[in-house]
C-alpha cells in the first residue's frame, strides 16, 4: 500500500502542493493527472525522498518516508520526468553497473524488455534520443521486480506504439502484484490502464475515481433528433446544436426533470452517452476558474 496523507510543499514563497492525499492497493494502478505545475512532479519527488515537505506523512508499504526510504529503496522502482544517467556510458554497461545493486536480477527478463522496446544496448548514453533515454529509465526502473512502481510522465517522449508497450509492461506488472502511480496530463492513456485517477489542480486532488464513476456519476451527453421544441430546455447546457440534432449536458441529479420535459415534446430519435475522461476533466478545469 502506498498512502500519501495531506502532504504540502512550498518552495520558499512558491506553491508546490496544497493538500494531497492517496491511497493505492496492491495490484492497482492510479493515475496523477493534470496539467503543467498542477503538482505531479512535486508529489512524485515527495514520495521518493528527494524533497522535504511541510506537511503530512508518506508511507510505502508501511514505511515512513523520507525516514525508512533506505529499508524499502530497494523494493521502488522510479521514473524521474527527465531521464540522466552517465553520459558516456554505453547502455548495456550501464545495466550491468545497475544490476549490482540488486540481488537475483533476471537478466532474461532485461534481454526481454530491451528487444520489447527496441532498445540499442551498443550505444553511449548521450547518444541517445529523449525516447530513447526513457526507454532506458523504464527498464532500469523495473528490471529488479518492484513492489512499487512510480513513474512521472512514463510516456513523455515515447511514440505512440511504444506507448502501446509501455502499457502492456505497466499491466504485467500489475498481474505481478506491483502497486503502481503514474503521472501524465495524457488523459487517454489514464483511461486506458488506471484503475482509479486523481485530477490535481493547483497542488490539490480536486476529484479522485475509478474512471468508470467518474464517467457514471458525471453529467450526460444526451443528443435530441428533430426535437420540436427546444425553448422547453432553456435551462440546460447545450453541447452541440446542428439542423438535425441538439445535444444538451444533463447533470445526473436533473436526469428526471429532463425526461418530463421530454416527454411532453416530439422527437425522432435520442441518443444518451457518458462522457470521456477528457471531457470530465476539462469540465472540471473550466468550472473551477468561473
Ligand atoms: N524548485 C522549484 N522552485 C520553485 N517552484 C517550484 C519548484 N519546483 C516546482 N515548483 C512549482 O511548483 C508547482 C508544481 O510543480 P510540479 O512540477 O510539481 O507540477 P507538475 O504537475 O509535475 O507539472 P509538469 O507536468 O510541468 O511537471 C509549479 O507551480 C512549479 O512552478
Amino acid at each position: 500500500m502506498i498512502k500519501v496523507e495531506h502532504i504540502k510543499k512550498y518552495y520558499g514563497k512558491y506553491l508546490g502542493v496544497e493538500d494531497i492525499s492517496f491511497k493505492i492497493k496492491k495490484g492497482e494502478i492510479y493515475g496523477l493527472i493534470g496539467p503543467n505545475g498542477a503538482g505531479k512532479t512535486t508529489t512524485i519527488r515527495a514520495m521518493m525522498g528527494m524533497i522535504s515537505i511541510d506537511k503530512g506523512e508518506i508511507t510505502i508499504g508501511g514505511k515512513k518516508i523520507p525516514h525508512d526510504l533506505k529499508k524499502i529503496k530497494n523494493q521502488i522502482g522510479y521514473l524521474p520526468g527527465e531521464v540522466n544517467f552517465y553520459e558516456t556510458m554505453k547502455v548495456k554497461d550501464f545495466f550491468d553497473f545497475n544490476d549490482r545493486f540488486y540481488k537475483n536480477i533476471d537478466k532474461e527478463y532485461e534481454n526481454e524488455l530491451i528487444k520489447l522496446l527496441e532498445l540499442e544496448t551498443n550505444k553511449k548514453f548521450k547518444e541517445l534520443s529523449m525516447g530513447n533515454k526513457k526507454k532506458v529509465g523504464i527498464i532500469q526502473a523495473i528490471i529488479h521486480k518492484p513492489d512499487y512502481i512510480i513513474f512521472d510522465e512514463p510516456t513523455n517522449g515515447l511514440d505512440p506504439l511504444l506507448q502501446q508497450k509501455l502499457y502492456g509492461i505497466l499491466k504485467r506488472e500489475k498481474e505481478r502484484g506491483a502497486t503502481i502511480l503514474f503521472s501524465s496530463h495524457i488523459l487517454s492513456e489514464v483511461e486506458k490502464i488506471c484503475d482509479r485517477v486523481g485530477i490535481v489542480k493547483k497542488g490539490k486532488i480536486i476529484k479522485e475515481n475509478t474512471i468508470d464513476e467518474l464517467s457514471k456519476m458525471y453529467k450526460k451527453a444526451i443528443s435530441i433528433y428533430k426535437l420540436d421544441d427546444k425553448n422547453k430546455f432553456k435551462d440546460f447546457e447545450i453541447k452541440e446544436e446542428t439542423d438535425s440534432f441538439i445535444t444538451y449536458f444533463v447533470k445526473n441529479q436533473n436526469l428526471n426533470k429532463f425526461f418530463d420535459i421530454l416527454s411532453s415534446c416530439t422527437y425522432e430519435d435520442i441518443e444518451i452517452k457518458r462522457p470521456s475522461l477528457e471531457e470530465i476533466f476539462i469540465d472540471y478545469y473550466r468550472s473551477d476558474e468561473e
